[in-house]
């Protein structure tokens, strides 16, 4: 079921997947014409249960299909009107397309520092001039003041806050336009959660772009203008967060136990992001 509109989208979205079908091994088909938009500078929210393919959709976003024997089986993916179907991770990086995989996967023996420079890895030669990366470096710093003070320590030794902080920082150090977050909230504290809200919103104000996957629906539904429910492969509901958040089904699958898993409570001073420009 899909909310009702009267308008036609007038501008071109920042993401379009149209009718996209992918397929894992020899036979498993795991995205069944799945249709999912992200305006310019927006936040949509990707939610459902265990194995319903949110993870399976940013990899075909993201070009990672491949790596896990995956693979596009059907229909299109554009980013600002151009196709991206068929391309590598580096070339969706290159497109502005950035993911922060599930799980906070930093690299535990490199230092802070050195991790956020890996996140340019990817980039056009011009973007990885030392003035380039330094600037985006002190813009994480700027966003992110506790990663600042621990920048010459190893990434391992981290809090699970700090390496999804990591995490995202160094998504950021690629300039992205649109960042894919794949369960930012998964495993962290509850005050952790609201902090990366924080965070989350901040980035978009900045004109990032988000598709955020979470299983934490009362967080996703409170940063998102708009989210997806995923069942079995397929779109089940579609619509802007305000109506998803009062349908029945919704209310009843996914926001019984997790409304309370976000608290109201302020996160300490110090982990709070700073709201400074990021886009230079
Ligand atoms: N590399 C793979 N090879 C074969 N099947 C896979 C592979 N990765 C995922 N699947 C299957 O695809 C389906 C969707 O998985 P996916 O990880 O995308 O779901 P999800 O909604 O992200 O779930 P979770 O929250 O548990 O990660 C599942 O049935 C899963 O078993």
């Amino acid at each position: 079921m899909t909310e009702p509109t009267d308008e036609a989208a007038a501008v071109e979205p920042l993401l379009r997947l149209r009718d996209v079908d992918v397929h894992y091994g020899s036979s498993g088909h795991v995205l069944h014409s799945v249709t999912v938009e992200v305006p310019p500078a927006g936040i949509v929210a990707v939610l459902g249960p265990n194995g319903a393919g949110k993870s399976t959709l940013l990899r075909a976003v993201s070009g990672t299909l491949p790596l896990h024997d995956g693979r596009l089986t059907g229909g299109g993916i554009t980013v600002a009107g151009r196709a991206l179907t068929g391309r590598d991770p580096a070339a969706s990086v290159r497109a502005g397309v950035v993911q922060v995989p599930e799980g906070r996967r930093v690299f535990g023996g490199l230092t802070v520092a050195e991790n956020l420079r890996a996140g340019t890895l990817g980039l056009r030669r011009s973007s990885r001039r030392p003035a380039v990366v330094g600037a985006s470096a002190d813009r994480v710093f700027d966003l992110f003041p506790a990663l600042a003070r621990r920048s010459t320590r190893r990434a391992g030794l981290l809090s699970g806050g700090e390496q999804q902080m990591l995490a995202i920082g160094r998504a950021l150090m690629a300039q992205p336009r649109l960042l894919l977050l794949d369960e930012p909230s998964l495993g962290l504290a509850p005050a952790m959660v609201a902090v990366i809200g924080e965070v989350i919103t901040a980035i978009n104000r900045q004109g990032v772009g988000v598709l955020l996957i979470e299983q934490n629906a009362a967080m996703a539904l409170r940063l998102a203008s708009h989210a997806y429910v995923l069942d079995v492969g397929r779109v089940r509901l579609a619509g802007t967060s305000a109506w998803l958040s009062g349908s029945d089904e919704v209310r009843r699958l996914y926001l019984g136990a997790a409304a309370d898993d976000v608290p109201d409570a302020a996160p300490a001073a110090d982990e709070r992001p700073d709201l400074r420009r990021w886009v230079p």
